[in-house]
């Protein structure tokens, strides 16, 4: 089966999060964290970085892995990992990926501009808990979800499966 690896990176401060509108590409026109492919030769948190910066350009040192999303859709898997982080530095830029960037309070996420499943686990994300969650799609419409938390050693098993 085909299978790419993403990441996905949501900065924090307080109860806001920081989102981009996607103007190019996978998504266009739909609010998102930051992230995109691994590229060959990164580690995953490597790719993650890069991404933010790329997008964004926040520089951050330390990200917290909360989560595993597995998208799946007729032979084709795709594996987005959602990072959180709350430390930043660099200013903040959009770019000509995400634009506008903007702060979001938790209570006031766009979940009708976005991809139908963020609703589904956005919330464990916001609440900085681990989860783990499996999303099938056929078109453009979700026809199984299942979504469960877990802790940080079951990231890691999960993550080693994978390689
Ligand atoms: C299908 O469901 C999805 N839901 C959500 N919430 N997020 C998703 C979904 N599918 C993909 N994503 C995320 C994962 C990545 O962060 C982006 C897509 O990345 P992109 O295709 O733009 O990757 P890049 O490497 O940046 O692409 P370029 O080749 O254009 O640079 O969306």
């Amino acid at each position: 089966m085909k299978q790419k690896i993403y990441t996905l990176v949501f900065v924090k401060k307080q109860n806001e999060v920081l989102l981009g509108l996607k103007v190019r590409g996978f998504g266009v026109g739909l609010w998102n964290g930051f992230g995109g492919k691994v590229e060959q030769g990164e580690s995953i948190q490597e790719g993650a970085k890069r991404e933010l910066k790329e997008e964004s350009n926040l520089d951050v040192d330390k990200l917290k892995h909360v989560g595993i999303v597995t998208y799946k859709e007729d032979f084709c898997r795709a594996i987005v990992h959602v990072f959180t982080t709350h430390n930043t530095t660099s200013h903040l830029k959009p770019s000509e990926e995400m634009n506008p960037v903007t702060w979001y309070n938790f209570s006031n996420i766009p979940y009708q501009k976005m991809w139908p499943d963020a609703k589904l686990w956005y919330p464990y994300m916001l609440r900085d808990e681990h989860f783990l969650a499996e999303i099938t799609y056929v078109g453009n419409k979700i026809t199984e979800t299942l979504i469960t938390p877990c802790n940080a050693n079951e990231i890691q098993t999960v993550l080693k499966s994978l390689v």
